[in-house]
C-alpha cells in the first residue's frame, strides 16, 4: 500500500533526517515506526502525505508516486492525527469532525450526520459533539482527533504520538480502542511512538530507527523481540524483552485442569460459577484476591498472576466469567520457555 525506495531526506541546513529508507507498509495493517528523539519518524511520516518532500527516492500510496499527486488531494485522502489532537478551539466538537466532510462538498446535514456516527464509533456521548474541545479531557480530545481522521473514510491513517500527552491509563484505553477499531475498519495505519510497550501492543509490523534516519530492523512484534538485529535493538526494547514476547501469546492454547477441592486453599465461586476469592481452611489467614484469566489474556498475565496466588494456580473463565478450571505456574513457564523456542524458530 505504501512504499519507500531508497528515499532521502536532507533539510537545507544540511540535517539529514532520512537516509535510504526503503520500507513496505502493508495494505489493512499497522506499521509502527519507533526510535530515540530525532531519528526521523516525523519525517517519514509527513513524506506519505507531503507535508514534506523527499530530496531523493519514491514514495508510493496505492501504486502512485506522491510526488505525481496534487497535495491537498492527497491530504484530504489521508487521515493525519497528532499529540495534540490539533482540534478548532471555537468550533464544537461536532463541527471539527465535519470538517473534513465540509470540504469534500457534503452538505452541512450529511456531514454532521456522519459526525454524530463517528462521535459513537470512537466512545463518546452525543452530548460531548456539542461541547467546545477545551470542556474535554486529553483522552477525550485524541478520541475526536481520531474521529476527525477517519470522517473522510481515507483508506491511510496516518497518527503522530497521537496518545503521547494522556496517563497510562487512558492511553491503553485508547490503545484498545484503537485495536478495536482497526478489526472493523482494516485502514492502513502508519503510527509514531517512542513507547516500544505501544508499538508491540499495536504494531502488525515494527521499524525501529535510528540516529541520522537509519532504519535498523523492520519485522513483526514478535520476530523483533526475539530476533533483535543487533545491540542497539535489543537495548531499545530493554530488559524485559523475554517477559514482552509473552505479552503476544495468548493464553487460548495453554492446559488447564479442575480447580482443587478441600486443600489448604480454594476458589470462593458465587452462583454463576465466577470466581469471587481464594480461600483457605486455616482460621485466622484472610481471603486473597483472584484475577480470572480468558483465553484472549496473555501468558504474561498468567505468570503474573501465578505468582501472585496462593497455590501458584491461575484461575481460568469463560467468556461469561464463570470458571473452566486452573492451570498450574509450572505448566505457564513451561509454555514460557516453548513460547520463545518458537518464536526463534519462525524467525
Ligand atoms: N524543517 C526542518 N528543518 C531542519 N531540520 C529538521 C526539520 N524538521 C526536522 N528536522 C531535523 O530532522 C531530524 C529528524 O526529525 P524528526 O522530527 O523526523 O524526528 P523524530 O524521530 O520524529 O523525533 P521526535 O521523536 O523527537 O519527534 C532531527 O534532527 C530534526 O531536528
Amino acid at each position: 500500500m505504501i512504499q519507500f525506495d531508497a528515499v532521502h531526506k536532507r533539510f537545507p541546513n544540511g540535517t539529514t533526517a532520512v537516509h535510504d529508507l526503503s520500507l513496505e507498509m502493508p495494505e489493512g495493517g499497522v506499521t509502527v515506526l519507533v526510535g530515540s528523539s530525532g531519528c526521523g519518524k516525523t519525517t517519514t511520516l509527513r513524506m506519505i502525505n507531503r507535508m514534506v518532500d523527499p530530496t531523493s527516492g519514491t514514495i508510493r500510496v496505492g501504486g502512485r508516486d506522491v510526488l505525481d499527486q496534487d497535495a491537498a488531494d492527497l491530504r484530504r485522502s489521508i487521515g493525519y492525527v497528532i499529540q495534540q489532537s490539533g482540534l478548532f478551539p471555537h468550533r464544537t466538537v461536532l463541527d471539527n469532525i465535519a470538517t473534513v466532510p465540509l470540504l469534500l462538498g457534503h452538505g452541512r446535514r450529511k456531514a454532521r450526520a456522519r459526525a454524530a456516527e463517528l462521535l459513537e464509533t470512537v466512545g463518546l456521548t452525543a452530548e460531548s459533539g456539542k461541547r467546545y474541545p477545551h470542556q474535554l479531557s486529553g483522552g477525550q480530545q485524541q478520541r475526536v482527533g481520531v474521529a476527525r481522521a477517519l470522517a473522510a473514510d481515507p483508506p491511510v491513517l496516518l497518527m503522530d504520538e497521537p496518545f503521547g500527552a494522556v496517563d497510562p491509563v487512558v492511553r491503553t484505553q485508547l490503545q484498545d480502542e484503537l485495536l478495536r477499531l482497526q478489526k472493523e475498519l482494516s485502514k492502513t495505519i502508519v503510527f509514531v511512538t517512542h513507547d516500544i510497550d505501544e508499538a508491540v501492543r499495536l504494531g502488525d509490523q515494527i521499524a525501529i530507527f535510528r540516529t541520522g534516519g537509519h532504519l535498523v530492523q523492520c519485522a513483526t512484534p514478535s520476530e523483533l523481540l526475539a530476533r533483535p538485529a543487533d545491540d542497539f535493538v535489543a537495548d531499545f526494547l530493554g530488559a524485559e524483552r523475554g517477559l514482552k514476547l509473552l505479552s503476544l501469546t495468548p493464553l487460548k492454547d495453554i492446559p488447564q485442569a479442575p480447580a482443587p477441592e478441600g486443600g489448604t486453599w480454594e476458589l470462593a465461586l458465587d452462583a454463576a460459577r465466577r470466581p469471587l476469592h481464594w480461600r483457605t481452611k486455616n482460621t485466622g489467614e484472610p481471603e486473597l484476591p483472584v484475577r480470572p484469566l480468558r483465553d484472549t489474556d496473555s501468558l504474561l498475565a498468567a505468570l503474573n498472576e501465578s505468582i501472585a496466588s496462593p497455590t501458584g494456580l491461575v484461575a481460568r473463565v469463560d467468556a461469561d466469567g464463570a470458571l473452566t478450571g486452573v492451570t498450574s505456574r509450572d505448566e505457564i513457564h513451561q509454555h514460557a520457555g516453548q513460547a520463545h523456542a518458537e518464536a526463534r524458530v519462525a524467525s
